[in-house]
Order: C-alpha cells, then sequence, then structure tokens
C-alpha cells in the first residue's frame, strides 16, 4: 500500500533548488537540477553512483558552492550565508552518513550526550539526561543506554546514529544510504524507523538509496539523477513506468540478481 501524503504541507518547500550546476574542470556532475523538498515530506534520491548525489549535498550543506542555479535551504539562500549562518544553518540539517560511526571507546548515553555538549551549551545536567532518554526511547532502544556499541548489531548501531542526529531536533534529515550493508529484516526496521522519524519529529527528509526496496517503503516522492538532472519524479509505481532504457537498467540491478 502507497504512504499517505496527508501530512505534507506543499506551500512550504524547506529546500528550493533552482537551475543548479556544478562541475569539477570537465566532469558536468550537476547539469541544471531543479528540486523542492516540501516540509514534512520523505523525498528519496535515486541514482546511481558517481551521479552527483553527494556532490548535492554538499552543495545544500554550504560545503561545496554551486557554478551556477540557486539553493534555498530553509528560507535561506545558501551562497549568500557567511561561515557562521552556515554553521547555524548546519545545526538544523541533521546528517546521516554511512560513515557517521559511533565512538566506540562511548557508552551509548555518553555518544548522545557529545553532540548537545558542544552544540547546546546552556542545558542543564537533567535537561540532557531527558533528552538522551527521550530520543533513545523514539529509535526504541533505551535499554541501550550503558551500553557499549560494541556489544550492539549492526541494525542497533544504525538507530543510535540516527538518534544522535535527532537529539539535535534537526528540521531536515539527510539520509545517506541508510540501509547499506544491512540485511533484508534489518533494512525493514530501518526502513521503518525513518517513518516513525517522521511522524513524531515532524521532519523533512531526503533519503539516498539504491535499494528500491526502501525508496518504496519510505519515499513519498522519488526524483531519479539521471546525467545530471532530475528526469524523473513521482510515486514509486510511476517512476519505473518508462521505456527509457537507464530507467530500466536501475530497476533491473535491483530485482534481477
Ligand atoms: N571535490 C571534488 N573534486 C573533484 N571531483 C569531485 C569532487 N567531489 C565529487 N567529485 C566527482 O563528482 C562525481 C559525483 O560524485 P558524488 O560523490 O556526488 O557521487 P555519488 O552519486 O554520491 O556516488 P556514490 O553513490 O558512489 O556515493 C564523481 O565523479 C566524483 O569523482
Amino acid at each position: 500500500m502507497e504512504k499517505q501524503l496527508s501530512h505534507i504541507n506543499y506551500q512550504n518547500p524547506v529546500i528550493n533548488i533552482s537551475g543548479l550546476r556544478k562541475s569539477f574542470g570537465d566532469l558536468h556532475v550537476l547539469r541544471g537540477v531543479d528540486l523542492q523538498l516540501f516540509e514534512g515530506e520523505n523525498l528519496v534520491v535515486l541514482g546511481r553512483s558517481g551521479t552527483g548525489k553527494s556532490v548535492l549535498i554538499k552543495i545544500v550543506s554550504g560545503l561545496l558552492s554551486a557554478d551556477e542555479g540557486t539553493v534555498n535551504v530553509l528560507g535561506q539562500e545558501v551562497g549568500d550565508l557567511d561561515e557562521k549562518e552556515l554553521m547555524a544553518l548546519r545545526l538544523r540539517i541533521g546528517f546521516s552518513f554511512q560513515n557517521s560511526a559511533l565512538y566506540d571507546s562511548m557508552t551509548v548515553r555518553e555518544n548522545l550526550e557529545f553532540p548537545l555538549v558542544r552544540n547546546k551549551r546552556s542545558l542543564t545536567r537533567a535537561e540532557i539526561d531527558r533528552e538522551v532518554r527521550e530520543v533513545l526511547d523514539s529509535v526504541g532502544l533505551l535499554q541501550a543506554l550503558n551500553q557499549m556499541p560494541s556489544e550492539l548489531s549492526g541494525g542497533q548501531r544504525k538507530r543510535i546514529g540516527i538518534a544522535r542526529t535527532l537529539i539535535l531536533r534537526p528540521d531536515i534529515m539527510l539520509y545517506d544510504e541508510p540501509t547499506a550493508g544491512l540485511d533484508p529484516i534489518t533494512c525493514t526496521e530501518i526502513n521503518n524507523l525513518i517513518n516513525e522519524v517522521q511522524q513524531i519529529y515532524k521532519t523533512s527528509s531526503i533519503i539516498i538509496t539504491h535499494d528500491l526496496t526502501c525508496a518504496k517503503e519510505v519515499g513519498d516522492r522519488i526524483v531519479m539523477l539521471l546525467d545530471g538532472k532530475f528526469e524523473r519524479q513521482g510515486r514509486f509505481n510511476d517512476i519505473f513506468d518508462s521505456d527509457d532504457a537507464r530507467v530500466k537498467a536501475f530497476y533491473d540491478y535491483n530485482f534481477i540478481a
């Protein structure tokens, strides 16, 4: 069954990208990208390796600058912001990256406290404690509070990683390959968690993935990056209804082993 879309506010794009171009020398990675992420939406970005998904995310967060085009995030033109303003903007964006590993020498509690202590210095001990417990509870791992990351499964570590991002209450979540390297059952758990995060925290999210099951389960809308542009977008069942060989190849790669 397809997800309901009633929670999305189509009047309010939290990311609005228009005519974005980015090249590295002769390599033209983004060739006129237009993209909107609406408030409350889970947007899945599909694209083969090396198509520019990470470059896009870096431009959204101001880590790379655009050659051309406008990139508006949470009402601000990213290209116009100074370093201090960019840092403030990045605090409102939660990055859940494949390599955002937990600190192995710290307990789960300490891992979760870390971003709070660093970024929200006015919080009291009791407030930090409450935030940690609340976010752990929301990812279903309250019982892991005093455990070490090495005592947890890959899926549990992933959940804690997402909790660590959520603890700063971001408006936007960026998930980079959230199900990579996980078994199918754990993938389903993570997909469910992404949907729960959307419901509980009212986040707007971009989910970058190659995994079409993930795309189907979490995506309110899917966009496909092909040759530097979003050539296709829509609901999961619509997006592959195409004779375009590049689209067919992507589908076959996932479902025909
Ligand atoms: N700073 C940079 N300097 C030069 N080339 C770069 C730079 N960053 C990315 N590229 C190139 O841009 C292209 C797109 O890279 P990007 O990392 O965005 O791919 P991707 O779609 O995220 O791939 P993957 O799914 O493998 O992570 C690649 O060819 C990469 O080598």
